[in-house]
């Protein structure tokens, strides 16, 4: 296997019905990025564009698919070159968002995104959005509803002010029950930690850390009292896992493959010992989605399994000790660990994974406007 050379940015796939909340989602990311430089594509002309470039000052960061309807396009060539735009080193951005129509039929997305070429990306996630308010009516009118929970790894309620608490708590169950094991979280006007889809950029120049005033800052000034009433990661806790010893393929997935259903997020870097001396794993975890990446141990470089989980109601213990039985034991770190690593390969990104798309949701391409791209 081949590590990529280049560094790839995660996008991730925002879709939802109309009305759902996907742009005031959006533009809550965008409002809370934290100095992460986020690149946004929507095919929605106008609705987000100028918030997106007014509110994170990325003018020639957005792409608008004018009237196209992305999900709809015949190949994935324009696609392709919006994408080819964004990961231009220029831009340097750090995370790429595709706000679907709402009309989209995201699976087709996210398997444009599974085939592309571009070398600069990597698949980060289909996240839903659900208007709580409205849930039974458009799954009445827009039965589809439930495929696209089927394949989405991680749901957000959203605008759950404006149901009541026991309201709440039966959506919760019957949208748990149609989204299988993605997660699904509860929002107000979108306001999710945005460490839940991406990691905040840590720029060795610092620049963004030692950085003027920004827009951001300014706004939240305006929101008045520092933006308290964004701050997430009180809703969400957060379990570090560090080990010098490495983990064992085999248990590591079984950990992973059973992990439970509050753990939204999980990012960091695990060692696999013999199972692949040359190359630490970066893991990045999105309700159910799972991607691995390859890259080459830095010379000299500790050997160190580090984790970070981000979840509501998890058992910090519990993880704790499920992870510290997941490392190797003395003697069991053997040439058969090779062979252990199948489990760990079935989720990098190499090609289009039959375990992300399924073939048989894919609708067709569809006839589709002239799209335009406006980068
Ligand atoms: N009460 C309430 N309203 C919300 C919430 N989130 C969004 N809204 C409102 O719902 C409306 C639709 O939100 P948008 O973010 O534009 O929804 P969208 O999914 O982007 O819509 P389309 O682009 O048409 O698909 C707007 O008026 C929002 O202000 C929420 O949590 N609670």
């Amino acid at each position: 296997m081949t590590p990529p050379r280049t560094p790839q940015i995660p996008v991730v796939v925002l879709a939802g019905f109309l009305g759902s909340g996907k742009t005031t989602l959006l533009n809550h990311l965008l409002r809370n990025r934290e100095g992460t430089r986020i690149g946004v594509i929507v095919n929605d002309f106008g609705s987000i564009e100028i918030d997106a470039m007014t509110v994170a000052g990325q003018v020639g960061s957005t792409v608008s698919l004018g009237n196209g309807c992305l999900c709809c396009a015949v190949d994935a060539s324009e696609l392709d070159i919006f994408l080819e735009t964004l990961t231009r080193p220029s831009a340097r951005l750090d995370v790429i968002v595709i706000e679907a129509s709402g009309l989209a039929e995201p699976q087709e997305l996210v398997r444009m995104l599974l085939a592309s070429e571009n070398p600069h990306i990597l698949y980060g996630g289909l996240v839903e959005v659900v208007d709580a308010a409205e849930f039974d009516a458009t799954r009445e009118r827009h039965p589809e509803l439930d495929r696209h929970l089927a394949v989405a790894d991680l749901v957000v309620l959203n605008k759950t002010d404006r149901v009541g608490e026991a309201e709440r708590e039966r959506l919760l169950r019957a949208v748990g029950a149609l989204s299988g094991p993605a997660a699904v979280i509860t929002a107000v006007h979108g306001r999710i930690d945005p460490e839940l889809l991406f990691d905040p950029a840590m720029r060795p120049d610092g620049d963004e850390r030692t950085r003027q005033l920004t827009f951001e800052d300014l706004l939240r000034e305006e929101e008045g009292d520092g933006g308290h009433g964004d701050h997430l990661h009180a809703a969400y806790e957060s379990v570090e896992f560090t080990s010098d010893v490495p983990m064992d393929p085999r248990r590591f997935i079984a950990f992973l493959d059973s992990r439970p259903e509050g753990l939204y997020r999980i990012k960091g870097f695990a060692d696999f010992g013999a199972g692949d001396r040359d190359n630490r794993y970066a893991l990045h975890a999105v309700g159910r989605f799972l991607r691995f990446v390859p890259q080459p141990w830095a010379r000299g470089e500790q050997r160190l399994t580090q984790l970070v989980m981000i979840g509501s109601g998890i058992d910090a213990e519990a993880l704790r000790a499920g992870l510290a039985a997941c490392r190797t034991e003395p003697g069991t770190d053997t040439p058969d660990a090779e062979r252990a690593m199948w489990g760990v390969l079935r989720y990098v990104q190499q090609e289009p994974d039959p375990v992300d798309v399924r073939e048989g949701d894919v609708r067709e391409g569809a006839d589709v406007e002239e799209a335009a791209a406006e980068a």
